[in-house]
């Protein structure tokens, strides 16, 4: 206190005029709050839930370790076979495991609004094709899908042939070892992203895939803390804490990465040379002439996994896509920025964070999911060494496009893998007004966060027998062509669904096949023993962890 006695005395009914104050204002604004959400309130209360505190709600189900967290939610939805309410304290999150209500979200053009939580990616991504929305979101989604037509993905078939091989010469000094093949998967998976869709030499580059690849790994695990834990949510909170320090310094090693990606592609733009900069070795070149990548990009029974008959902006035909489109990813976004209108030089940017994000992380967890079911499962294992062994026989040839089409046992495989363990285990979207569910019973309130449990859908009983089970045949013609089409939605569907899709199904194809062309897997666990965590990407806490055998001495 000051020695002034006419200071103090005003200093004091300041104060008391303050909390006089206050307290009408706190109170008039509860109301108000209560008010604004009476309709949130009323119709989430008829919503079923698993039960919840005063206040905090379930907010208790989301302390703990991640595997804790993603095992506690999925116990729930053994309650609940449709919808499924949880409150984290004010916040209402609504969970669809239903195909049907699925649908009614993922179909429409609406309801696109991504939740709140994929604001935590802004500092990261910006505002790129993950999180924006509404005509920004249309307009770049217009300009970005044609970039991964099959026309273009074929282009990239020997670079893709030519890194799975030099991923299966740097696993083989762990053959005989127990070791975490997500490793290389990650390395892979960057490294080919920079050299097909961004088109620079991966030589080029100052820091390894791997270095990227578990900056981005951190970064994950901070935003699933900032999506669970309250206190970390507000940004000018998390910015004092040690994470907020922690991502200031993953998102340096990030950028940096990005930032001299489109700077290597803008030098060899101005230089007038368009498709990517790395090399292919000679003997792996099996696209002799362009013209042969034109040839028949609509391919019969390219379905992936879900009932065919729909078509979304992927599924254009080869005379939609004119040749000027016919440009790989970050070719077409430095030729569309040329005249400033369609982007700008700062949202290039966002769009390769966001591609080099979502291309990597995701195909990186199917890959090593994929090998833990075949190390888990040899009988199945044998069977997809036996379609290598039927297309290449004892050459080391690499692999053409036709070669993918015939990986069939493969492709079930992988299929069965992106079901058991989708790499996206949910989708979330905000809802700005009341939406009602398919069979009437249930409307979602305006206000709340849809969330889209892939993971459960993917594991109903009525959908899929035996649903735990790792059975490839789930994916046999007959069986995919009566499934309901939101039964199977790895990739998500409708307008929002993945841009890559095709992309990730080729690439994977051509790495998994190198893969098992070369190795067997072997594995000491059983699925029951793996810890899950579905921190934005679904992975195995523990690791992926496999033993490799090898069938050749030479890669191939
Ligand atoms: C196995 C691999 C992959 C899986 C399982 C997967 C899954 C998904 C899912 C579920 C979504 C919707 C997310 C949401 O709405 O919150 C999505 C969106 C997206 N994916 Fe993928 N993805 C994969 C590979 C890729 C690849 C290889 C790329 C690019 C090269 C890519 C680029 C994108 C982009 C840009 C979006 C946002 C699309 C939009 O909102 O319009 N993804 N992906």
């Amino acid at each position: 206190m000051s020695g002034n006695p006419t200071g103090n005395v005003v200093l004091l009914t300041a104060l008391n005029m303050f909390y006089v104050l206050l307290i009408p204002t706190i109170i008039l604004w509860c109301i108000y709050w209560r008010k604004s959400r009476r309709n949130l309130i009323v119709l989430a209360e008829k919503l079923p839930g698993p039960k919840g505190w005063p206040i905090i709600g379930n907010a208790l189900d989301f302390i703990g370790s991640s595997p804790d967290i993603f095992s506690t939610i999925y116990k729930h939805t053994y309650s609940f076979d449709r919808v499924m309410r949880v409150w984290i304290g004010p916040k209402l999150l609504v969970f669809l495991i239903d195909p049907k209500d699925v649908e009614i979200i993922l179909s429409s053009h609406v309801y696109i609004d991504k939740s709140s939580e994929y604001s935590f990616f802004e500092p990261w991504l910006g505002n790129g094709l993950l999180i924006s929305t509404g005509q920004k979101w249309r307009s770049h989604r217009k300009l970005i899908a044609p970039t991964f037509h099959l026309n273009v993905l074929k282009g990239f078939l020997d670079l893709f042939n030519a890194n799975s091989r030099a991923t299966v010469e740097k696993m083989r000094k762990e053959e005989g070892n127990t070791f975490d093949c997500h490793d290389y998967m990650s390395e892979a998976t960057v490294e080919m992203l920079l050299e097909t869709a961004m088109g620079v030499s991966k030589s080029t580059q100052d820091q390894s895939g791997f270095e990227y690849a578990m900056a981005v790994m951190k970064m994950c695990d901070i935003l699933h803390l900032r999506q669970t834990k309250l206190w970390l949510r507000p940004d000018w909170l998390f910015s004092l804490t040690k994470y907020g320090k922690i991502q200031e310094q993953l998102l340096n090693v990030i950028h940096s990465l990005t930032r001299k990606v489109v700077k290597n592609k803008m030098e060899h733009f101005n230089k007038g040379i368009r498709g990517s900069a790395a090399e292919v070795p000679k003997e792996l070149k099996t696209i002799k002439d362009k013209d042969e990548i034109k040839s028949s990009t609509i391919v019969e029974g390219v379905s992936y996994g879900q009932s065919s008959g729909l078509k979304d902006d992927l599924d254009v035909d080869d005379n939609d896509v004119g040749e000027k489109k016919r440009l790989a990813f970050l070719d077409l976004m430095i030729e569309a920025s040329q005249n400033g209108l369609l982007i700008t030089d700062e949202e290039i940017k966002e769009q390769v964070d966001t591609i080099m994000f979502e291309g990597h992380d995701t195909t990186a967890a199917g890959s090593s999911f994929f090998l833990s079911m075949m190390g888990i499962h040899p009988e199945i294992q044998e069977k997809v060494i036996k379609e290598m062994d039927e297309i290449f026989g004892d050459s080391d040839r690499p692999a053409t496009f036709a070669d993918t089409l015939e990986m069939k046992y493969l492709e079930r495989c992988l299929l069965e893998t992106l079901r058991l363990y989708p790499p996206v285990p949910v989708i979330a979207r905000q809802l700005k007004e009341n939406v009602k569910l398919a069979d009437g019973d249930y409307v979602l309130p305006a206000g709340c966060t849809v969330v889209v449990g892939t993971y459960k859908v993917h594991r109903r009983g009525d959908i899929y027998p035996n649903p735990d089970k790792f059975d490839p045949d789930n994916f046999l013609p007959d069986r995919t062509a009566n499934r309901h089409y939101y039964a199977f939605i790895p990739f998500s569907a409708g307008p929002r669904s993945c841009v890559g899709r095709k992309y990730a199904m080729l690439k994977l194809k051509i790495l998994l096949s190198t893969i098992m062309r070369n190795f067997r897997i072997k594995s000491d666990l059983e699925e029951k023993d793996f810890q899950l965590q579905g921190d934005i990407i679904l992975k195995r806490a523990e690791g992926f962890k496999v033993k490799l055998e090898s069938r050749k001495p030479r890669s191939c």
